[in-house]
């Protein structure tokens, strides 16, 4: 799109190059022809839901090898064992990235981690084609993430609708008021605010704190990116932000269970 410049251009331009390459490999026909035998979805919304009704904070937890923010996270990294743990420490979901290019990940990376552990999972990638929401739910995943400021308004519709389709919540991710115009007038039910602005990197807590008031009572918001600390938890429960996605922290800590645990040590 012509007002995505810089990282997001580029990703974007190299995630088409990738979905062609893909196709060639494995047609869209042929997944679809795979599905009837995939395990069944996990709710996703209706799992964050009932975490959140209960009146504890919920938390998406991310499994990422690297980011091109930040570099190497944690190049060792083993997506079973970190399920388990996340698993262990009270997370309600996980977001596992499955882009190989600029954050090292993998399809195996989210398949691996749903195996091991009963949460849903959503597939962080930058989705721009329909062949990517069959693939999601091919290689197991229970969401997927669309991102505003890549897909324009028709694109963003057609692919909620085939994600709908195929059963897979779609998790709309949104950093200003005119992209969360465009993802309420659809009918996705979870609407991430991402505090990083994807075109710079830059990352602001107040981009969830100036958005929150717009949030309509049917849908479910997330803040995503750059919590690090209880008091970041306490700070968007006091506004009413009570489902989190959290990466780096996590995968920067030597027990990411222990460290999940420890920012929600307050509940
Ligand atoms: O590592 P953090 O700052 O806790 O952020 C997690 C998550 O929000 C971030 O990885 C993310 C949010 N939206 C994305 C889109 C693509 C890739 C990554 C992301």
């Amino acid at each position: 799109m012509s007002d995505t410049p810089d990282i997001l251009r580029r990703i974007v331009a190299r995630k088409r190059e990738e979905v062609r390459e893909r196709q060639e490999r494995v047609s869209r026909a042929a997944l679809e022809a795979g599905l009837a035998s995939s395990d069944p979805v996990r709710g996703f919304a209706d799992r964050l839901a009932e975490r959140i009704a209960s009146g504890q904070a919920a938390v998406i937890a991310e499994i990422k090898r690297a980011s091109p923010s930040k570099g190497l996270l944690r190049p060792d990294l083993q997506p079973a064992e970190i399920a388990r743990a996340y698993a262990g420490a009270g997370a309600t979901c996980l977001s596992v990235l499955t882009d190989q290019d600029f954050f090292q990940g993998a399809d195996t990376d989210l398949a691996e981690a749903r195996a091991a552990c009963p949460l849903p999972v959503i597939r962080k990638d930058f989705i721009v084609d329909p062949y990517q929401v069959v693939e999601a739910r091919a290689i197991g995943a229970d969401c997927v993430l669309l991102i505003a400021a890549c897909l324009d308004e028709a694109a963003l519709a057609e692919l909620t609708t085939l994600a709908g389709t195929l059963g897979l919540d779609v998790l709309t991710e949104v950093h200003d008021a005119t992209e969360l115009d465009r993802a309420l007038s659809l009918p996705g039910k979870l609407i991430g605010i991402n505090n990083r602005d994807l075109r710079t990197f830059e990352v602001d807590l107040q981009t969830t704190l100036g958005l929150v008031d717009r949030i309509p009572e049917d849908r479910l918001l997330i803040t995503e990116s750059g919590i690090h600390s209880a008091q970041d938890v306490a700070l968007m429960r006091g506004h009413g932000v009570h489902a989190f996605l959290i990466g780096e922290s996590l995968m920067r800590a030597e027990d990411p269970g222990a460290r999940l645990a420890m920012l929600f040590s307050d509940e």
